[in-house]
């Protein structure tokens, strides 16, 4: 099989590497600065979005769109607003038995659609895939063990899939569950700028604790209108994100709600829990779903509340049962 990758950013880069080492076949990597990809193809490093990873001998950096024409398998690894434009420029290359997989975790502003959804529109006719759970780019471009969920409708294309991306190191579980995994990725990157805020502003390591679980509680509740199962929810691309993006400083969404919290400057670093917090309760509203925790990011994001009224305003709802 033959990986093609459309994103040269930190993700895509260490995608890039996992596809060449699993399947011993070049792959491209596209991204769309021909100046820069052409500095990163010379170096060898993505010195802008990973730096000091070298990437695998056979990962071929490139500009050039008509890369995918070949391509069994497309990773498309933007940020989730721009992948319907990207989607929409490989439509008339990309073969019609390849299959499209998405790499990247929010809901579209506006439509208030997931990943696959976008591609089943930008890209019809394509099998669809989302691959998704706790990876840091980083972590896994230096090999460390990493499990993810490989999620698609087709269970003969996850396992191929899988077998395109699997390493010593990585390990892609499939699932058919689509939209479990698609709601877990997008959901977490909101609720650890909801961690993040707690912790920057010092309210301790309990107060965090209990962002977690009642922000999974609202992911959860959410999924299961959507029609998204249990155990996918509380597996890799779900749970197992959140504890990842909740815990950990390398998190640009933690990072971003650590500066909330701290009032501290906003980092110029793409954080995907920003750009879809208003869609994410959009959606949950659509369907009648309360998300407390998301809508206080959101207020906060948008400077309606400081970080502490917006503590203050969640634990002043009235008490209820916990499940
Ligand atoms: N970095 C990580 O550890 C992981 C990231 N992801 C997800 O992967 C997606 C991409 O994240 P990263 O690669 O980390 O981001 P990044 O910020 O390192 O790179 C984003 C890439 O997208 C490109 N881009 C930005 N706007 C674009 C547009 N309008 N059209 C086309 N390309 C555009 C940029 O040029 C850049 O190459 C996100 O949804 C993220 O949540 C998922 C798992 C791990
Ligand atoms: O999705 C990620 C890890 O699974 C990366 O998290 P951040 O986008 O918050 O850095």
């Amino acid at each position: 099989m033959r990986v093609v990758v459309v994103g040269a950013g930190a993700w895509g880069t260490a995608l890039a590497n996992v596809a060449a080492e699993a399947t011993d076949r070049e792959t491209p990597l596209l991204g769309r600065d021909a100046g820069r990809m052409a500095e990163v193809a010379e170096t060898r490093v993505n010195a802008e979005r990973l730096p000091d990873i070298r990437l695998h001998p056979k990962v071929l950096p490139t500009a050039d769109h008509d890369v995918v024409r070949d391509a069994d398998i497309v990773l498309l690894v933007s940020p989730t607003q721009a992948l319907r434009q990207v989607a929409a420029e490989l439509a008339p290359l990309v073969r019609r038995d390849a299959i499209a997989v998405t790499c990247c975790k929010g809901v579209e502003q506006g439509t208030l659609e997931l990943p696959h959804e976008v591609l089943a529109e930008s890209l019809p006719g394509l099998r669809h895939a989302i691959l998704s759970g706790p990876s840091f780019a980083e972590d896994v471009a230096l090999g460390l063990p990493t499990a993810v969920t490989l999620a698609c409708v087709e269970a003969d294309a996850a396992a191929r899939i899988a077998e395109s991306l699997a390493t010593r190191t990585f390990r892609p579980y499939w699932s058919d569950d689509v939209v479990g995994a698609a709601l877990g990725g997008a959901a977490k990157n909101v609720l650890a700028i909801a961690a993040g805020a707690v912790a920057g502003r010092g309210l301790g390591l309990s107060a965090v604790a209990a962002m977690v679980a009642r922000g999974f509680a609202e992911l959860a509740r959410l999924g299961l209108v959507l029609g998204a199962r249990p155990e996918t929810l509380a597996g890799l691309s779900g749970l197992g994100d959140l504890v990842l993006t909740t815990s950990s400083t390398k998190s640009r969404n933690f990072s971003l709600g650590l500066a909330l919290g701290r009032g501290e400057p906003r980092p110029n670093k793409l954080a995907e829990g920003a750009a879809t917090v208003e869609a994410l309760i959009g959606l949950a509203a659509e369907h009648g779903v309360d998300m407390p925790i998301s809508s206080a990011v959101a207020d906060v994001l948008a400077e309606r509340v400081s970080v502490g009224a917006a503590v203050a305003n969640l634990l002043a709802r009235p008490l209820r049962a916990e499940v």
